[in-house]
């Protein structure tokens, strides 16, 4: 049943950006223009479009809800990710509360509904927005991380591995041609799936993440063992937040104000250590941003389609505060509380552990 009086449903993109974002932006403009007869505004950089005045936004028409952007990488909204609205930094190095700000851009723009795009910090904020003002809220999840607790899979994620994938395939070849030890370093802030499913799609021989703390020994001995088999080279699969094998994690830089900290660098100290280790030479190569970038992949189309088409229902429904999730193969959609407390690391006694270790994969701790 249509929620009484929705007219106009605001769409934004908050958090790192990933592929699919516009697969999804497409799919919200479908639905509620195409379907529901509605008006889609596209907020520009997600809330820091809201505080301006007027509002940084735009009508979304079918004319742009076409082909061209479901396969177009990155955000044609743009995207916020440092600076919470709650407390912003102020050049001062104090902070300000803007959320008022944001209400008053929903006020101004007449938003009957928000779709946001996001992760799990995103929708933390998302969650308080509502519980703060009127922000009629509904959620939709994306992370190339996928570590956000009220989804089996989040938009992004898949393209993510596809790259990671495909970057072992290449070092692959080079690396046999060489005797090396190819590490490559991939992202995941917290969680290990990017390097898990990469690694293990990939034919990685040992895949190191933060769930499961590693120790050069082990993964020497594997090292050591794969040339016994008469095995010249190595692939190693590094998440950027493992730490070190003395116990550090590496940063890539200072980070700018109200910004998570950067990480990167592991890779190549790991590296450096496995050279000594085993005697063997190591190359590094740190896929970083490449990840997130570009076209994404069939499922990462499908899924973004699925939660755009699900997020505008569940809007038309008044069903707000809710965040559309995938679970058992299917979109349905979670109470966004859920999404906003429960991280959702690598199961170190889950599935794809246990594949990892059924195929030999070394996973550093044993
Ligand atoms: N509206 C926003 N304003 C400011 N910072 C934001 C906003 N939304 C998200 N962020 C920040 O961006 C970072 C990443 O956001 P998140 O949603 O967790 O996405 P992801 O982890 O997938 O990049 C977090 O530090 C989060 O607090
Ligand atoms: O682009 P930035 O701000 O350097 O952020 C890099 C971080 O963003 C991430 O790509 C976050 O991914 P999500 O946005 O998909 O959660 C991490 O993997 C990485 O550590
Ligand atoms: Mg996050």
């Amino acid at each position: 049943m249509q929620h009484a009086g929705m007219r106009r449903i605001g769409v934004m993109t908050t958090g790192g950006d990933c592929a699919g974002l516009n697969a999804a932006i497409r799919a919200v403009v479908r639905r509620a223009v195409g379907h529901h007869g509605l008006e889609v505004i596209g907020i520009h950089q997600g809330t820091m479009g809201l505080l301006e005045d007027p509002p940084r936004a735009e009508p979304l028409t079918l004319a742009m809800a076409d082909a061209g952007l479901l396969r177009a990488g990155g955000t044609i909204l743009g995207s916020v990710n440092r600076g919470t609205p709650f407390s912003f930094p102020l050049p001062d190095g104090g902070v300000t509360d803007l959320s008022a700000k944001i209400h008053a851009g929903v006020a101004k723009l007449g938003l009957d509904a928000i779709i946001g795009i996001g992760g799990d910090g995103s929708m933390r904020i998302m969650h308080r927005l509502m519980q703060t003002g009127h922000f009629p809220f509904v959620g939709i999840p994306k992370t190339i991380d996928n570590d956000l607790g009220a989804t089996e899979y989040a938009i992004g994620h898949h393209t993510a591995v596809e790259v990671a994938m495909e970057a072992l395939d290449r070092l692959q070849p080079t690396a046999a041609s060489h005797n090396r030890i190819m590490v490559l370093e991939v992202m995941g802030r917290d969680a290990g799936h990017i390097a898990l499913a990469a690694g293990i799609a990939g034919g990685a021989d040992v895949i190191l993440i933060p769930e499961i703390p590693w120790r050069m020994a082990p993964v020497a001995a594997a090292i050591r063992a794969l040339r016994e088999r008469g095995r010249n080279f190595a692939l190693v699969v590094v998440a950027e937040a493992v730490r070190t094998a003395e116990g550090e994690t590496v940063f890539a830089g200072p980070s700018a104000p109200g910004a998570m900290p950067r990480l990167g660098g592991v890779g190549a100290r790991i590296a450096n250590a496995l050279e000594k280790a085993t005697g063997a030479e190591a190359r590094v190569t740190v896929l970083g941003h490449v990840q997130r970038g570009g076209s994404p992949g069939a499922l990462d189309r499908i899924v973004a389609s699925s939660m755009g088409v699900h997020a505008v229902d569940l809007a038309v429904a008044g069903r707000f505060g809710r965040i559309v999730v995938w679970a058992e193969g299917r979109v349905g959609d979670a109470p966004v509380d859920q999404a906003a407390g429960a991280a959702r690391p690598v199961d170190p006694e889950g599935d794809m552990v246990r594949v990892a270790r059924g195929l030999g994969i070394c996973l550093g701790d044993r």
